[in-house]
């Protein structure tokens, strides 16, 4: 019997973010391995015209719980849902579900956030400091309470390079920006939010910083643990392998390059993509919920949930395994074959964007408004090289994350609990992980039907043909418009293919050594 599993029987647990993408899995794991507990309390907000209950009945009848149904028929009856929104005082929670979750819960797992890249300074401070600080305060009245887990980022001290399982200060002190957001206005909090978060890229690396140390400041006698996870993924072996259902991390640049649209992309090959399965993340939770409610540290410990250092993978091997996986498992209706060209410098990745995004989009909107139909392709290939443009960052860097308590904690487990409760990375095969998860991308996040896999296949053969098709009649109407009518237009249209095809031949020149190498490491 696993010691985890155990614990967790009885017990009240409180998640927040539990519609989440980690929330989910979080719920799944706990009710199918501890289908014995006393109740889950999940802090919802209605949303997208959806009540609270609502909500619980799409999660619960999902394939993702369909496991959880046969171990633990009455999940309905152990979730309750408790209106709450993080963004309001007290949580705007009522005062009778104030009291139950304050007399009841022994375990917290604190998994809301904003993860937007680009939310103003006020929403993510709101979302990712103060809410955290409230709940702190909400658990320092728990008499019951055994273990507060709160989830932070891999990459909330991105600004280093070697990151330990430590806390580190920020330079203004958080309760000083917390105050500051509430007299500042808008236009000024604007203008000094890249002075606040200095050398780090956005606003929610730099929030998370100070949610963690709000939770140092704020922890009390609470027994307080923090998971670092760096970028979290489709799940590995639990409940299923590829499972995912939003496009953040990888999962939205995966759709993009299968459909034909993101065909070239400023990365560093040999980066490594610190990419962790999110049930890997989930069972390191549990793991560390058990800990720190039984072993008790005497000071909150800070666990890495990375695969670099243990099995590491780089940017090119990934993308190269991801375009592989494409011809096994291609998406419907691709707007042109998937392709992926991973340059380094600017002036490629401009080159690129011109040639291979921003000219095919304007080709299809003329085409689309020539057959009388509303151009679409300019403006949606904007949004994606913005998206592309804010996970830069992430794809030309690598961290060197230390995983001495993960590692620890990894060997206090018996046998069982590290089979039941699996977070050892060094077991993940690459390859194999990532056919999976654009396996799950096609049929979690895109619903496409595997029997229509030949037909996208043909799709393909087509787009390849109407290619060469277009390259060759684009040659001809040139040839024959200017280059047999004058010999300057030839001497132009000579170092114009030149050029081209020295430009070509470089970047692919480029790109390839930077790919095999990348591989071949
Ligand atoms: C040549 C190709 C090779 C392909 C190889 C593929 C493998 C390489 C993968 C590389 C992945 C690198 C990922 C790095 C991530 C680092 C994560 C750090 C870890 C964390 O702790 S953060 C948690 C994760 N958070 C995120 O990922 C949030 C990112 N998203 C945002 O902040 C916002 O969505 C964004 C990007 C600012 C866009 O905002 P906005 O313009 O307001 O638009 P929407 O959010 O409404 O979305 C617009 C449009 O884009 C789609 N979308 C959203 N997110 C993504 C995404 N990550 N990738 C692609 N597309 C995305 C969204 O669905 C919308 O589409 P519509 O069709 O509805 O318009
Ligand atoms: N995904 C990733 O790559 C990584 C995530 N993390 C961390 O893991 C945690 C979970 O992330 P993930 O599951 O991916 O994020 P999601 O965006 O999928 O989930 C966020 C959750 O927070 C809830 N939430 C947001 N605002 C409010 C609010 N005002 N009131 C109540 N609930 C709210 C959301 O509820 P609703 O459904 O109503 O919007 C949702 O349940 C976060 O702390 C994140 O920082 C860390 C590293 C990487």
């Amino acid at each position: 019997m696993s010691t985890i599993a155990a614990f967790y029987g009885g017990k009240s647990i409180l998640i927040t973010g539990a519609t989440g993408f980690m929330g989910k899995v979080l719920m799944e794991k706990l009710f199918r391995t501890s289908p014995d507990l006393k109740v889950i309390y999940i802090l919802v907000r209605p949303k997208a015209g959806q009540t609270l209950q609502q909500r619980v009945f799409q999660i619960l009848n999902s394939k993702l719980f369909e496991k959880v149904k046969e171990v633990c028929p009455n999940v309905h009856e152990k979730i309750r849902a408790i209106y709450a929104d993080l963004n309001q005082n007290d949580f705007a929670i009522s005062k009778e579900d104030m009291q139950e979750l304050i007399t009841c819960t022994n375990v917290v797992f604190h998994c809301a956030a904003t993860v937007r890249f680009d939310d103003p300074l006020r929403h993510a401070v709101q979302l990712n400091v103060t809410a955290t600080q409230q709940l702190l305060l909400m658990a320092s009245q728990m008499p019951k309470l055994e273990a507060f887990i709160h989830i932070s980022t891999a990459f909330s001290n991105c600004n280093l390079k070697h990151i330990d399982e430590v806390i580190y200060p920020c330079p203004v002190e958080p309760k000083k920006i917390i105050d500051s957001m509430e007299w500042l206005d808008d236009a000024i909090i604007d203008e000094i939010t890249p002075k606040l978060i200095g050398d780090r890229p956005n606003t929610y690396t730099y929030t998370k910083a100070l949610g963690e140390m709000v939770v140092q400041q704020e922890s009390g006698n609470l027994n307080i643990a923090i998971i670092r996870p760096s970028i979290v993924g489709a799940t590995w072996q639990e409940p299923f392998p590829g499972w995912v259902d939003n496009l953040n991390g990888p999962s939205g640049l995966i759709i993009a390059a299968g459909k034909g649209f993101l065909r070239a992309i400023k990365a560093t090959p040999k980066a490594v993509a610190d990419l962790i399965p999110v049930d890997t993340v989930v069972n390191l939770t549990l793991a560390v919920g058990w800990y720190t409610a039984v072993h008790r540290p005497k000071s909150t410990l800070v666990y890495h949930c990375t695969s670099g250092n243990l099995n590491p993978c780089n940017w090119g091997k990934m993308g190269f395994q991801v375009l592989a996986s494409f011809e096994k498992i291609p998406f419907e209706r691709a707007f042109r074959r998937p392709y992926a060209d991973f340059t380094t410098n600017n002036f490629t990745t401009q080159y690129w964007n011109a040639v291979s995004h921003r000219a095919p989009a304007i080709i299809y909107d003329f085409y689309l408004r020539l057959t009388g139909r509303k151009p679409r392709m300019t403006k949606l290939m904007n949004r994606l090289l913005r998206t592309v443009s804010m996970l830069e960052y992430f794809i030309n860097r690598s961290w060197e994350w230390s995983t001495y308590n993960t590692e620890m904690l990894m060997s206090e487990l018996s046998p069982e609990d590290q089979r039941v409760f699996n977070f050892d990375v060094r077991q993940l095969n690459w390859l194999e992980y990532i056919e999976n998860y654009v396996l799950g991308v096609k049929k979690y996040l895109l619903k496409e039907d595997m029997a229509g896999i030949p037909e996208a296949k043909q799709h393909l053969k087509r787009l390849r043909n109407i290619h060469y098709l277009f390259n060759t009649a684009l040659f001809l109407i040139a040839w024959r418009l200017l280059i047999a009518r004058s010999q300057m237009a030839r001497n132009v249209w000579f170092f114009i293919m030149w050029f081209h095809f020295f430009l070509q031949a470089f970047c692919h020149q480029e790109a390839r050594s930077d790919f095999h190498t990348a591989h071949v490491l």
